[in-house]
């Protein structure tokens, strides 16, 4: 069991660093997909709540800045209708009396007002009256339905004139009448006493702009709101004509003060925004960049192509069908709402940075959040990692390492996790596989035994089948004596062993045996009986012939030899031996089964007994001993003849025997 590297290493990047790491990155993606998503999200719907904000705002401003000219409408229709009611109710006499209570004539041929109700008098009711001046010019034929008239006008004046100065919405009243009439209070200034005796108010503007020729409608008409340099005060004229049937017998008239509404205008705007007003004719009236400008052009600065960023707005709010409203554009929404009287615009700019200011603000305190949620919940899985994975995997690794030491019993030591959830399964799986290991271990070392044992006997086998096969290689069958092959390697071995231990006079003898007409057996009595005869024969031959280094071999067919070496070698000794040989040979009965017969054989025998020198050899003896044999078989057979050879070289001694 060896230990795996691996394991036993510090590991080189923490699992814990890796989990917290990616899944910050990932999260840190999410977040700002959420960021975008909550951006496009808050916007959406801080465009809804601005919408609505912004139709309320400038629907309250249309309804305040109106209700200003509308109660100017209101204030003459109620003096109409009060002239037109006096004019027909009081009787002529009366108004004419009146008259002189007003009135009085200047040496310069015009008639004014008495001083008394400039500066103050108690009249016959009792009451103090003062601030307005009259004014008829010297031409002017003082008829007494313009007696009258001019009382009555002048008694309305000292009537409403104070009250109507008195709300600071207006710097002057008047009321004319066509026959150059003019009466009026302008706050602080007895104006009418002011003027030249030839003044003729009919020609004049604020007088002459409600005529029928230029007022055919016979509606209240407002003039162009104007900077007067003097008071320092932006102002606007409205001009009410009185018609008592077909003919107009008077025109009401107010200079209103724009101060409140342009200081109004430029200054109550939502924040980040700004407000602009302009008539529907185009004339710009409050705009903060353009005030001077306005100024400059008394009141006439039309918005043109100058001016393309307001033009836009003017086209894109005067195309609004709807009285107010919010018009959306590619940078701003236009909030506008029409002022009734002068027939002026309002319009709040809020530009759509803004909005996405505001989403982007809000869209960071998500993200922010986000973030922070985040950061806390990384730090608890960077406590619940440690705890819950970390711990346990290190005792893993703890086990494991052990290993190496322990073998696989350590896997089921005590200290992997004992737990209900998956490093508890995992130890468990340790275990059992641990266990499993180790049975296959046992079972592997007993099959390694087995296999070896098996080895063992099947080398033993094959030593031995080896063995056999060699035996067999040097073995005759037949005979079981050994063959030619054994014969041409052991002779040689013997023959150059005795030629090595000359200095000790050593013999060599090779018989060479043949059975005598084998043929013969063979063909009476069957190859069986000729295949006993040689096994009975070589059996013979091996019995004879037992003394160590003597070898008997089968040298094929019917072919015998036998090899003998020693150092006491003489003819008689060769004799007796052959003699030995042919008697045992002799005395071999063969079995015929077939005929329940027996049969006999004979041999004759060719020897050669060599003493041992330089010319020993194994082809030499052989030739010898063959023939020898040849001799033998020649002279009739079942006979031995001898060649002994005493010496060697030119020395040597041959004899030659016969044996019977
Ligand atoms: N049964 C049997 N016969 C064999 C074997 N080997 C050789 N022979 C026979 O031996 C006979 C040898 O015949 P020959 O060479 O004529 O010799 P011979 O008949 O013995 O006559 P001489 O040697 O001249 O006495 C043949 O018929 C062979 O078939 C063997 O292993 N078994």
């Amino acid at each position: 069991m060896t230990v795996d590297k691996a394991a036993a290493e510090p590991a080189r990047t923490s699992l814990r660093t890796q989990i917290i790491v990616r899944g910050a990155l990932r999260s840190l993606v999410i977040a700002a997909l959420l960021c975008v998503a909550s951006y496009y999200h808050v916007a959406g719907m801080l465009e809804e709540g601005v919408i609505e904000q912004l139709e309320q705002f400038i629907a309250e401003r249309g309804r305040r800045d109106s209700e200003q000219f509308l109660q100017t409408e209101r204030h003459h229709q109620a003096v109409e209708q009060a002239l037109l009611e006096q004019l027909q109710a009081v009787p002529l006499a009366t108004g004419t009396a009146l008259f002189d209570d007003y009135f009085e004539p200047w040496p310069d041929g015009t008639w004014r007002t008495r001083r008394g109700w400039y500066d103050g008098l108690v009249f016959k009711d009792g009451l103090q009256h003062r601030g307005f001046t009259g004014f008829i010019g010297r031409d002017v034929e003082l008829t007494p339905e313009l007696r009258h008239r001019a009382a009555l006008m002048a008694g309305l004046l000292d009537w409403y004139g104070s009250a109507w100065t008195a709300t600071g919405q207006y710097i002057n009243y008047f009321l004319s009448a066509p026959e150059n009439l003019l009466l009026g209070e302008f706050i602080g200034v007895p104006y009418l006493h002011q003027v030249p005796a030839d003044t003729h108010f009919p020609d004049e503007i604020f007088v002459a702009s409600a005529n029928e020729t230029r007022n055919p409608q016979r509606q209240t008409v407002w003039t162009h709101f104007y900077f007067d340099a003097t008071a320092k005060m932006w102002m606007l004229s409205s001009l009410k004509p009185v018609y008592l049937g077909d003919r107009l017998v008077a025109t009401l008239g107010q200079d209103i003060l724009l101060d409140e509404f342009v200081q109004r205008t430029l200054k109550d705007a939502l924040d980040g925004t700004e407000n602009l007003a302009f008539a529907a004719d185009g004339s710009l009236v409050a705009y903060e960049p353009l005030l001077a400008e306005v100024q400059a052009a008394g009141g006439a600065l039309k918005i043109d192509g100058a001016r393309p960023q307001l033009q836009r707005i003017f086209t894109a709010v005067t195309g609004q069908s709807r009285r107010s409203g919010v018009v959306e554009t590619e940078d701003a929404f236009l909030a506008y709402t029409r002022i009734d009287g002068p027939d002026w615009y309002l319009v709040n700019v809020y530009p759509k940075q803004l909005l996405q200011n505001k989403a982007m603000a809000a869209a960071t305190v998500i993200l922010g959040i986000a973030l922070l949620g985040l950061l806390s919940e990384f730090a608890v899985l960077w406590l619940l990692i440690a705890r819950y994975v970390l711990a346990p995997l290190r005792r893993f690794i703890r086990v494991t390492e052990k290993v190496g030491g322990e073998g696989l019993s350590a896997l089921q030591g005590s200290e992997l996790p004992r737990r209900r959830d998956e490093f508890g399964l995992l130890a468990k799986r340790f275990r059992e596989t641990a266990s499993e290991l180790e049975a296959s271990r046992q079972a592997l070392l007993a099959a390694n035994r087995d296999l070896d044992a098996q080895v063992a006997a099947r080398t033993e086998a094959l030593t031995q089948a080896n063995q056999r096969l060699a035996m067999l290689a040097i073995t005759d069958e037949l005979s079981g004596l050994h063959n030619r092959r054994q014969f041409l390697h052991v002779v040689p071995l013997e023959v150059a062993r005795l030629v090595r231990l000359q200095a000790t006079p050593l013999w060599a003898t090779l018989a060479i045996l043949d059975i005598d007409h084998f043929k013969l057996i063979n063909d009476c009595y069957g190859h069986g009986v000729g295949d006993q005869a040689i096994r009975q024969l070589g059996a013979c031959l091996a019995g004879l012939h037992r003394r160590a280094g003597d070898h008997c071999f089968r040298l094929g067919g019917e072919e015998f030899a036998l090899f003998a070496s020693g150092d006491q070698v003489d003819g008689a000794k060769v004799e007796a031996f052959a003699g030995h040989v042919l008697e045992a040979v002799r005395n071999l009965v063969i079995e015929v089964p077939e005929q329940g017969a027996t049969c006999r054989l004979t041999v004759s025998v060719g020897i050669a007994c060599v003493q041992a020198g330089a010319d020993l050899s194994l082809e030499r003896l052989y030739k010898l001993a063959d023939d020898a044999l040849y001799l033998a078989k020649q002279n009739g057979r079942d006979q031995a003849r001898i060649v002994l050879i005493r010496g060697s070289g030119d020395q040597a001694k041959t004899l030659e025997l016969e044996v019977r």
